[in-house]
């Protein structure tokens, strides 16, 4: 669940190698060589004139050389001075990429696309406005800041005045849930001048290295976690004009101890959540799980009939039955630290925008960058033939009805809590029904043969 790392393109200095590669072939062959003639004599006035030519594509290919590294060069410096295009055609090998640009590269939706580029010293263009007062608490607060390698430390200093853009260290974590469309937010969101991408999209270190005791971490993780993963050094060289965030997506599956002990630990954190309608995000993972070999025993794999394991996803609590995690979460945090994001909401072209503007509102970030647009990234559903394994589920009508049933229980359960907690008026819970609804009828509409027995071939949101 990692950001996908694939091959392909970047910087000027390999289009520059191109064009040298390619010069290299169209330089003129020695003399005598077998472009001569066919019978291998020439006359003399034939050599004189070969000569001639000869040097003059010598030339040529010097000038042309030279002009190739020289326009490199300009490229590549233009590229450092955050000057240029927004959108710089990169090319060459994928060591040559900062591990910013590797992640953004794997951030791409198809291998033919650039990766962007990204002025990532544009947050600093906040220090400018500040007067004398604010530019001293602004450093005193970095300098706090930056000292920490640990938790009991940046408590301390986070509660020190900041300057106006300045964020508090870490500012927050997105955690779930997986196949939500998790990694698109992440790839939207560290293209933001003022967001921190971490060095590791999903390092759950919480979850792995602390026995499930944040508070007796040991200091060498807790160093590793802040400075080798959430990018510390980098921050403070912003000023702490960037928004620093983990995205760990399964930490939201362990709610009943990490909800509480990050309140503790880290008590300013913000917390943001996304759910996919609850059937489409269990077939989602389990098309992963097969395409990672790991084949669970409810799966049919000849008649590739996926009804049992979808039952158990959608009774199990740390799967797709939200409802009791997201109530730990909501415990823990108050509806300004905690935003819930509905997946087919953020991925509707209409409502795209709207909902980016909200998340990014709430994570108090300029609300217009870098874009409106969810990239799509990490899609497994829509690759290969129509008849591909992902393409559609086979079930039938009655089974389908009975997973429909469950997901509408365990719906239930999320509105009731989006309305206890804050999170949704009356207006918010019926949207919210209604856009997961729309998917259950569109498929028993579009893809179920008629009778209880009709073939279903059900199609993810
Ligand atoms: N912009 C946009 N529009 C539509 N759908 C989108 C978008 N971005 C991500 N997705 C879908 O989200 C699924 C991947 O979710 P995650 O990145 O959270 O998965 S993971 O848990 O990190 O592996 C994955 O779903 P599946 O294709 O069904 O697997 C993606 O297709």
């Amino acid at each position: 669940m990692a950001v996908s790392s694939e091959e392909a393109p970047l910087l000027a200095t390999a289009t520059a190698t191109a064009h040298i590669r390619v010069l290299t072939h169209a330089k003129p062959s020695a003399p005598g060589g077998s472009s001569g003639g066919s019978d291998g004599k020439e006359t003399q006035a034939a050599a004189k004139q070969r000569e001639l030519q000869s040097s003059t594509n010598s030339w040529l290919w010097t000038l042309t050389l030279l002009t190739s590294l020289l326009l490199a060069a300009c490229t590549r410096a233009a590229h450092q001075r955050g000057k240029g295009a927004a959108r710089v055609q990169l090319q060459p090998q994928q060591q040559e990429l900062t591990p910013f640009e590797q992640q953004l590269y794997g951030c791409r939706t198809f291998k033919s696309q650039a990766v962007p580029y990204i002025n990532t010293s544009a947050s600093l263009s906040v220090l400018d406005t500040h007067t004398a007062e604010q530019r001293r608490q602004a450093e005193n607060f970095t300098a706090a800041v930056a000292a920490c390698s640990d938790f009991a430390c940046l408590r301390q200093a986070n509660q020190l005045p900041r300057a106006p853009g300045q964020f508090r260290f870490p500012h927050f974590f997105v955690i779930g849930f997986p196949k939500c469309a998790t990694t698109s937010i992440y790839c939207h969101l560290i293209q933001h001048p003022q967001v921190q991408y971490a060095k590791e999209k999903e390092s759950h270190i919480l979850q792995n290295k602390c026995g499930r005791q944040l508070a007796n971490c040991s200091l060498e993780v807790q160093r590793e976690y802040l400075v080798e993963i959430l990018n510390l050094a980098e921050v403070a060289q912003a000023q702490m004009t960037k928004a620093a965030f983990d995205g760990s997506t399964h930490y939201v599956m362990e709610g009943e101890w990490l909800a509480q002990q990050v309140a503790q630990e880290l008590p300013w954190v913000k917390m943001v959540v996304s759910l996919r309608e609850p059937i489409s995000q269990s077939l989602a993972m389990h098309l992963h799980n097969l395409s990672h070999n790991r084949t669970a025993s409810c799966w049919d794999e000849n008649e590739r009939r996926v009804y049992a394991c979808l039952v158990d996803a959608l009774e199990e609590e740390k799967r797709a039955r939200y409802g009791p995690k997201l109530a730990q979460w909501m415990a823990a945090y108050p509806r300004e630290r905690l935003h819930i994001l509905q997946y087919e909401a953020l991925v509707s072209k209409q409502l795209m925008g709207g909902v980016l503007g909200g998340l990014k509102g709430f994570l108090e970030v300029d609300p217009h960058l870098p874009s409106d647009t969810l990239p799509l990234t990490n899609w497994k559903h829509m690759r290969g033939n129509p008849d591909a394994v992902g393409r559609y589920w086979n079930m039938t009508r009655t089974e389908y009805e009975h997973v429909v049933e469950l997901a509408r229980r365990n719906t239930y359960e999320v509105i009731k809590l989006l309305g206890q907690h804050g999170h949704a008026d009356r207006d918010g819970k019926v949207g919210w029904m209604r856009n997961w609804d729309r998917v259950w009828q569109s498929n028993l509409k579009d893809n179920c043969e008629e009778g209880p027995q009709g073939n279903c071939k059900i199609v993810v949101s």
